[in-house]
């Protein structure tokens, strides 16, 4: 298949070509219901890539072992364990799979997990704890940073002694003014992670499908009963009423693990793979009153899409006077708009950005300079 980013599509191809070998591309050059089925397999197998690439955000997946009857922990928090071995070797596996662990605070206070890769001499992913209050214990297995290191992330100001703490440990604090997940998953982003694994409990694991950042899910079932009107279930409160308002899963497969039924699927569609045009009983149309079948509108999101040359991230020069009314090119839409952020800001820094954008090598790279710079140094824009 094609690379997602325009500016890098075709080029791997064009330089296998060059070298005489013969490149076939599905969907393109073959074409069938069988090729179909491969091309389908070929973006699950790429769905980090491709969720990085156009939603500028890590593929994240989130997992978690539960009863049967919904429950993933006992009344009095302990969940050791719910699922069989089997189950957890797999999940060493996912983990070594992945760029980084993520758990909330009470999980660790609770826990005191490890949540290492257990597999052998593989990859071992990075820990991250998001933690609001930062109110951890001051030992820690993920303080333990002899084996794989730990970052925290929490809320600008949050407990600065504590931070100290963790510091002489060798534990990285990274503080955001709102802790949030997507604000998190954008600044792992743009560290350049592709996956991350959520072992979080339901409250956070709440937080992060609500804020639109959860791409997956792995649910390990075990048939085991544990009962409790307050033992914790796996997603807390996502504000719905209604049973239609549930989110269903696509692409869902059931495996055995075991004794217990491991069921994954997707929680929203891969970029690729949404529709272009929206299916009738589909209400996000961006104004209500708007049918999605008005033949006067396009639609137009990813640069690859019909229409997608509209897009900001086109890779297609544009001219633009400056405040002088001199012509000036910019190389997408998307350069001119990131550096016009901090164009007339009187401040070196933002002329230095500026700079940086006006000569970045893509429009996604030009979107993450002017993205972490205004993160870092709000005032400037
Ligand atoms: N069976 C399983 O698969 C698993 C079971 N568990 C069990 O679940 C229980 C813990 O569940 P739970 O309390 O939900 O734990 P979480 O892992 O969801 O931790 C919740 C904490 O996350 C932190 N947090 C930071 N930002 C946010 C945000 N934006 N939204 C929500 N939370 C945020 C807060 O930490 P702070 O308070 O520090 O500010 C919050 O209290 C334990 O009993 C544990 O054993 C946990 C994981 C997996
Ligand atoms: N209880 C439970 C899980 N719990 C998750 O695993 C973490 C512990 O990891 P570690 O310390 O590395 O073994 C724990 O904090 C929580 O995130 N996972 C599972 O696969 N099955 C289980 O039954």
């Amino acid at each position: 298949m094609r690379h997602p980013l325009q500016h890098l599509r075709g080029n791997a191809v064009r330089a296998l070509r060059n070298q005489g070998l013969h490149v076939d591309l599905l969907g393109e050059d073959l074409t069938s219901n069988l090729i179909e089925d491969a091309q389908k397999e070929c973006l699950l197998v790429n769905a980090p890539l491709i969720c990085r690439a156009s939603l500028r955000v890590p593929f994240s997946v989130l997992k978690y072992a539960m009863t049967l009857d919904g429950k993933i922990a006992a009344t009095t928090g302990h969940a050791s364990w719910i699922s069989c071995k089997q189950s957890r070797n797999l999940v060493f596996e996912l983990r070594g799979r992945s760029d980084a662990v993520i758990v909330g605070g009470n999980t660790v206070r609770r826990d005191n997990p490890r949540l290492t890769a257990r597999h052998g001499g593989g990859h071992m992913p990075m820990r991250i704890v998001m933690t609001q209050t930062l109110d951890l214990p001051e030992e820690a297995n993920l303080w333990d940073m002899s084996e794989v290191s730990t970052i925290v992330v929490t809320q600008r100001g949050a407990r600065r002694s504590f931070q100290k703490l963790l510091a002489s440990k060798g534990v990285e604090v990274v503080e955001f003014d709102i802790l949030n997940p997507r604000e998190v998953m954008e600044y792992f982003h743009d560290c350049g992670y592709l996956s991350i694994l959520w072992e979080c409990g339901g409250t956070l694991a709440a937080s992060a499908i609500s804020s639109g950042v959860i791409h997956k899910v792995y649910a390990f079932v075990a048939p085991k009963i544990i009962g409790g009107k307050n033992a914790p279930s796996p997603v807390g409160d996502l504000g719905m009423v209604a049973m239609s308002q549930a989110l269903n899963l696509i692409d869902v497969c059931y495996e055995q693990v075991g004794p217990d039924m491991l069921i994954s699927g997707f929680l929203q569609p891969l970029p690729d793979m949404v529709p272009v045009i929206p299916s009738l009983n589909e209400t996000f149309v961006v104004d209500p009153t708007v049918s999605p079948y008005e033949s006067r509108i396009i639609f137009f999101y990813k640069t690859w899409d019909p229409y997608g040359v509209l897009s900001n991230y086109s890779p297609h020069p544009i001219q633009m006077p400056d405040e002088n009314g001199d012509c000036v090119t910019w190389m997408s839409v998307e350069h001119y708009y990131q550096a016009h952020k901090f164009i007339r800001v009187d401040d070196p820094l933002a002329q230095d950005c500026v700079e940086r954008i006006k000569s970045a090598i893509s429009p996604e790279e030009a979107a993450r300079i002017g993205r972490s710079m205004q993160k870092q140094k709000p005032y400037l824009v």
